[in-house]
């Protein structure tokens, strides 16, 4: 087979990534894109033509071919004619001569059967057989694996975010609702979530969706954590495809856009609608609010692709920063049908606080009263035994009855929070307060308004002077200088203030100053956060506006300056989460200036004194705003009322307990053991610490790489430089003429961006051994071996034969029945024996051409003997896949048609794509056939 890169409609193509999507067919074709349809799985791709990881099938003379019609013919010559390959020779079984153009090419044919190479003396040394081998073994390992997945995002192993994309990713069309606090790792959630999806064939298409501030971050995140590339989908590139004709949504498999483009351009998000995706994320979705009467219009947005697209993942530290009646609407995005009615949405969710606070001794180790027994009754009343055998000194039974109200738990297989209160080892938060006397020109300007001191330099007299006679301004000069060398992250509300304190810095200090706001485009804003978080000669400081607070990485500083305060306790929240976040090693300083006796120290004490907000999280921060908002605004207008004040503090002070202690005997306990995975999550990690300690993937690559021609040169004891060399076949992607760093340590992974993190997951790993298996390279191998026992020209015939069926990606077959290699071996008297040679030698090929001649008949006779052998394991390995899957699957099946009962959000769609899915799998694995790959010869000589 050779290698030939141009496309017409009706050419044949293999793919290099996805081997067993069998032969391709051309079916659209323009300067960009390439689209090829899979008949035998009946999955079509589009591939960018220039990038397009396809080889093409070329067969040469010597090969055999299969028509559509079923007949075979041995390839005497090829032509080529306006792009399409003719085969020229004569038919198998009638001997007529005849021709076959590709395109009538049968797609279930066997490629290259090994020992017509074999005979017609195209064969290679033996360690491509070897390798060939090797990578058949390697590849069903992987597709079984439970890690498959996980085992190539490079971040710390962190157990809640394992445990949630363990659980999600796993689910078919998975539609939750993200809400880790602050900083917790929800865009990590995603990425791994995603990426397990896409590996497992759940998914293909996705759109992500996110604030324009985040597009950066997301695209960044997605490559250097999960090697996903994602195209940004902008104006621009929306303008340039158009051009071209089609809907450019069409044009790439993972797209990452702007929620506010979508909801400026409405022809580009009915585009957007038109295309078919498998899974949509939303960031920051608390943006999305609603009321019955009056929903946003960034929700209808999300709501008109929410209903179409099956898988939908939504994100928000906050989900309650728009209320409570927002949050609902959220999860009704997610299931319509069971979030109809908000107030039922009320009364469940009061039920669940019941349950949650009778399960509590369970969670403790302490024994169940009555009392709480008939509280959890109904709950398990499909499997009342739990409950009625209840031995509560018995672990396993707690655990069993545990685990059953976890799914059962309304709002459970959806919702997915965890707090900094359940994990360990996030820094301490300080507030330090400045006071600052008020100058006479605000005085005087907000007479009878001192409510509007909050913000101050708003007053639109002052708009371009005020940093030249506010007092905060050179009390934050001052507290750089004070603090130079250290990196200083400052968020205010608005753009103008952060522009004008920015100017008033580089102006009097000429300190290095870069700013972050609504009013610069994504580049300038990128650019901006990139300068401050560049160590040598960055910007000390980093002035951003409100939209600098919300989902960025900013944990390498550990100083924060409010220059004012957010009027909504979830947004300071927020802005306290740009360092309060993972990552984070020091204890954080978060700096207040304020005038004293204004509004501004109303709010300040508020938020300090009232909900505790600066140095914890304040989950309860929206609830509580709800019940004070209107005692705040009187005490805003009057902060020299020291009763109302008072009042106010207590009585923020009061509800914030109250709900605290309710928020923790409430049903969020049950939701964070949901969360978190404690208990269950653990031994998983083990495993995946086993994979990372394991030498056997760099024994493998390292052989590998050697074998295609790849050089490895150590960088230092944990990494290595590759290098193509002239002796590579073609060339493996990602390995750069220039070299490329990688390492097989997720530590190094972890401490150098720069260097490739090669695990199982990662696309060169996948990519090198799917190029060796797409080749010919192996099929036919020859080779000597020692032995003086037996007589010289004594022979061995070793083959390998892969078992595989075909299903298309979303059935995920290969958890069951991955394409399976059968290596077998046998002697010269047709006895099957256990291969153990070593150092088997190679043969010049007029030798080996020579010794394959004068064993052709004998070795022919042993072939169907191999055969035989080889099917007999087959239908064995075909039988325990087709009871694997029907046992796995039926008690998936009968635990969901149980808790459905139960749960409401288990929906229709996901049992009946579960009895689909077990129909067509059966039917599937009952095809599966056996598939010759690769022959060796092995000849025994004595010198
Ligand atoms: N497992 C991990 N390994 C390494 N770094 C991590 C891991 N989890 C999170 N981080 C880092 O911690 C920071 C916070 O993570 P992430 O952005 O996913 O949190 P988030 O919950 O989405 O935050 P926000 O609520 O602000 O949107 C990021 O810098 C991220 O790269």
């Amino acid at each position: 087979m050779r290698v030939i890169m141009s496309f017409s409609p009706g050419q044949r193509w293999l793919s290099d990534t996805e081997v067993d999507l069998g032969l391709g067919t051309v079916i659209d074709v323009n300067h960009r894109n390439v689209t090829i349809l899979f008949p035998a799985t009946g999955e079509s791709r589009v591939y960018a033509t220039q990038t397009a990881p396809l080889t093409r099938l070329a067969l040469e003379p010597g090969e055999s071919v299969k028509s559509h019609e079923g007949w075979q013919m041995q390839i005497a010559s090829v032509s080529e004619k306006q792009g399409y390959l003719t085969y020229h020779g004569q038919r198998e079984d009638t001997g007529e001569t005849v021709e076959l153009v590709e395109t009538f090419v049968d797609h279930h044919m066997q490629l290259n059967q090994p020992h017509k190479r074999l005979f017609n003396a195209q064969f290679d040394g033996p360690k491509w057989f070897d390798l060939r081998s090797d990578c058949w073994q390697a590849q069903h390992q992987y597709q079984r694996s439970e890690l498959r997945g996980f085992l190539g995002a490079r971040v710390d192993l962190i157990p809640h975010q394992l445990h949630i994309a363990s659980q999600v990713g796993q689910r078919y069309a998975p539609r939750v609702l993200l809400s880790d606090e602050v900083g917790l790792g929800k865009t990590i959630e995603a990425a791994m979530i995603i990426h397990q999806q896409i590996q497992s064939g759940r998914a293909s298409r996705v759109l992500i969706i996110v604030p324009s501030s985040l597009m950066h971050q997301w695209l960044v995140e997605m490559l250097r954590r999960v090697n996903l590339s994602f195209s940004i989908f902008d104006e621009e590139r929306c303008q340039s495809m158009l051009e071209e004709g089609g809907n450019p949504f069409d044009s790439e498999q993972l797209v990452l856009c702007s929620l506010e483009f979508l909801a400026e351009n409405n022809g580009y998000f009915q585009q957007a609608l038109e295309s078919e995706w498998d899974l949509m994320v939303v960031d920051e979705a608390h943006h999305l609010s609603w009321s019955v009467d009056a929903p946003s219009d960034e929700y209808v947005l999300i709501e008109q692709l929410a209903q179409k697209i099956k898988g939908v993942l939504l994100l928000t530290a906050t989900p309650e920063q728009l209320g409570h009646e927002s949050h609902f609407a959220r999860l009704r995005l997610l299931d319509a049908d069971r979030f109809h009615d908000y107030q039922q949405f009320l009364q469940q969710e009061e039920q669940y606080a019941a349950l949650a606070q009778a399960i509590t001794p369970l969670l403790n180790g302490e024994q169940l009263s009555e009392q709480d027994k008939q509280a959890i009754a109904p709950f398990v009343s499909t499997e009342p035994e739990l409950l009625d055998t209840l031995d509560s000194s018995n672990q396993a039974q707690c655990d069993k009855l545990i685990a059953h109200l976890l799914d059962c738990h309304g709002t459970g297989r959806l919702l997915f929070r965890n707090s900094r209160a359940g994990i360990s080892g996030f820094p301490k938060r300080q507030l330090i307060t400045h006071a600052l006397t008020l100058p006479d020109f605000y005085r005087d300007r907000y007479e009878g308004m001192p409510e509007n001191l909050l913000v101050p330099e708003r007053h639109p007299l002052l708009l371009d002077t005020w940093h030249k006679f506010d007092p905060r301004v050179d009390w934050f000069i001052e507290f750089l200088q004070q603090h130079k060398g250290q990196k200083i992250l400052t968020i205010c509300t608005h753009a103008a203030t952060a522009i004008k304190l920015a100017e008033a810095v580089r102006v009097n200090s000429g300190i290095r100053t870069s700013v972050f706001h609504e009013g610069m485009s994504i580049v300038e804003r990128d650019k901006g956060a990139a300068y401050f978080a560049q160590q040598e000669d960055g910007a000390q400081v980093l002035i951003c506006s409100e939209i600098g607070s919300e989902g960025r990485n900013f944990q390498f500083a550990h100083h924060l300056v409010l220059f004012d305060l957010p009027e909504v306790p979830d947004l300071l929240e927020q802005r306290i989460g740009r360092l309060d976040r993972i990552g984070q090693k020091s204890d954080i300083e978060i700096h207040v200036p304020y005038f004293a006796d204004t509004a501004q120290q109303v709010l300040l004490n508020w938020y300090h004194q009232g909900l505790h907000a600066f140095e914890h999280t304040c989950p309860t921060g929206s609830a509580v705003l709800e019940q004070v908002r209107t005692q705040l605004t009187q005490a805003l207008q009057a902060p020299d009322d020291s009763e109302i004040q008072q009042q106010l503090i207590s009585s923020t002070a009061e509800l914030h307990q109250s709900f605290k202690q309710q928020l923790e005997q409430g049903r969020d306990k049950l939701l964070e053991i949901n969360s978190s995975g404690k208990g269950r999550i653990e031994s998983f990690i083990e495993k995946l610490r086993d994979a990372d300690e394991s030498v056997e993937l760099e024994k493998f690559m390292t052989n590998l790489l050697d074998v295609i021609g790849v050089l490895q040169d150590e960088n230092d004891e944990t990494s290595y430089i590759l290098k193509p060399t002239e002796a590579m076949h073609h060339s493996l992607p990602g390995v750069d003429e220039e070299g490329t760093m990688v390492t097989y340590e997720r530590e190094t992974a972890l401490k150098f961006e720069q260097i490739q993190f090669l695990n199982w997951d990662h696309p060169m790993v996948q990519y090198a051994q799917d190029s060796v298996l797409a080749d010919v390279k192996g099929k036919a191998s020859i080779a000597v071996h020692q032995n003086t026992q037996l007589p010289v020209g004594y022979f061995w015939l070793e083959g390998v034969f892969v078992v595989s069926a075909k299903a298309p990606k979303s059935m995920q077959l290969q958890r069951f029945l991955p394409a399976t290699p059968i290596r077998i071996c046998v002697d010269a008297k047709g006895q099957a024996c256990e291969p153990a040679f070593k150092d088997l030698i190679k043969l010049k090929f007029k030798t080996a051409k020579a010794l394959v001649s004068a064993l052709a008949p004998q070795v022919e006779k042993q072939l169907p003997v191999l055969e035989a052998l080889a099917q007999k394991s087959a239908d064995k390995v075909i039988k325990q896949a087709q009871k694997s899957m029907q046992e796995l699957l039926s008690e998936e099946l009968h635990r969901m048609r149980t808790l459905q009962k139960q749960n409401p959000s288990i929906r229709d769609e996901e049992i009946e794509h579960l009895e689909t899915q077990i129909k067509a799998l059966s039917q599937s694995i009952s095809g599966a056939d056996l598939q010759f790959e690769a022959v060796r010869l092995v000849v025994n000589t004595h010198q």
